[in-house]
């Protein structure tokens, strides 16, 4: 019999096609008031769950017994209460690599558009604006030779950092709890402690994963140690920032400028005073989002899924802990 497994994400065929091949497939198109029943009760003999952002907390747990993992297809997995899953042999799984690049081009794309107006400037164009020699109270900033701070040098900061150094000739400054040696010496990057990283850098780029420690990292405190000239991206998670800290950095110009990927609310509400500032550049949580990075990462979601529901160890595991309990333990091997 076909172990059964709920797909909650936008899934292309050819993965949905793989999951048929190996399970029996409950498929929820989307998860609304209507939908979210249907799927609680799917819950009670469901073995693994394919989903992108899925809260999986100790309500989700309650109501599937048999649950052996949760595929992200996601690098981050905030959305996971990872402590409740392990305590109970749930696996969690996500999709790291894959969407380097993609997201560190979105990330440069934030950098340069903000940085260059581009933004304001297609408006400029398409409304008319345009009759003569373009004023310059219309001009952006440089970035090339210029130097960004990485906070959060992983897999994506450091693609970010690559760009950046080879493409752009900047300097980078970057900050982390650990040394990115790597980084160190493929380009250049040098790291300092936070506060000196927003003291120095010309655009500040933060990368972290969002966790207890990175909740609210950038707060009023840290906006107004940067440069009145800085340019602020996020692509990270919107809880990294306090949003209304940004809006203050922006309306006393403590900061230049603002590109964003993502919101402490999303989809942001369209009364956020964020989308009313010309200077900030805002885009709707795709950086990691092109349809060959998203198979890629619906490929391997897939494969942990797979992996974890016939005893393999995922590659992606997050939670080693999980796997030996319910895996290795059940069937007597040694860890
Ligand atoms: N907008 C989008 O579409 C996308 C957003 N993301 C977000 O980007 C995040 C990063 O992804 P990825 O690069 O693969 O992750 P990595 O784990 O490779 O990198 C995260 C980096 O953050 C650093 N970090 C973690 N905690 C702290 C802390 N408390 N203080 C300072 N630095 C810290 C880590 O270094 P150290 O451990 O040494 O501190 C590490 O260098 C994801 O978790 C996700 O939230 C990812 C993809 C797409
Ligand atoms: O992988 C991550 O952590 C991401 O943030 C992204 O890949 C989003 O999940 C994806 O863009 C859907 O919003």
């Amino acid at each position: 019999m076909k172990l059964k497994v709920i797909v909650t994400a936008k899934i292309y065929d050819e993965v949905l096609e793989y999951l048929h091949q190996n399970c029996e497939v409950i498929y929820f198109n989307e998860l609304n008031e209507e939908t979210y029943p249907a799927f609680i009760e799917q819950l009670s003999d469901t073995k693994g769950i394919f989903s992108m952002g899925l809260k999986v907390d100790r309500f989700l747990l309650n109501h599937a017994p048999q649950l052996k993992i949760v595929s992200n297809v996601s690098v981050g997995y905030d959305n996971f209460d990872l402590a409740e899953m392990t305590s109970r042999g749930v696996m969690a799984t996500n999709t790291p690599e894959v969407l380097n690049d993609t997201t560190a081009d979105a990330a440069l794309a934030l950098l340069l558009a903000t940085a260059r107006r581009i933004p304001e400037l297609d408006q400029y164009v398409k409304t008319g604006k345009w009759h003569g020699l373009v004023e310059d109270e219309w001009f952006g900033v440089d970035v090339y030779g210029k130097t960004l701070g990485i906070i959060g040098m992983g897999r994506i900061g450091t693609a970010i950092a690559k760009r950046a150094h080879l493409g752009f000739d900047m300097n980078i400054l970057y900050h982390n709890r650990s040394c990115n040696i790597e980084a160190e010496n493929l380009y250049s990057c040098k790291y300092c402690s936070l506060d000196e990283l927003l003291q120095k850098s010309d655009f500040v780029c933060l990368m972290t994963p969002l966790t207890s420690e990175t909740k609210y990292l950038l707060g009023k405190r840290e906006f107004k140690l940067m440069k009145e000239t800085a340019i602020f991206i996020n692509v990270s998670r919107g809880q990294t920032i306090r949003e209304k800290d940004l809006i203050s950095a922006l309306q006393n110009k403590w900061i230049l400028a603002a590109g964003l990927d993502v919101y402490e609310q999303e989809p942001v509400d369209l009364g956020n005073p964020l989308l009313k500032f010309p200077n900030v550049v805002t885009l709707p949580h795709i950086g990691g989002a092109t349809k060959k990075t998203r198979l890629n990462m619906m490929k391997l979601a897939a494969e942990n899924l797979i992996q974890g529901l016939t005893g393999e160890r995922p590659k992606n595991l997050i939670n080693e802990q999980a796997y030996w309990m319910k895996t290795c333990l059940a069937d007597g091997r040694e860890k």
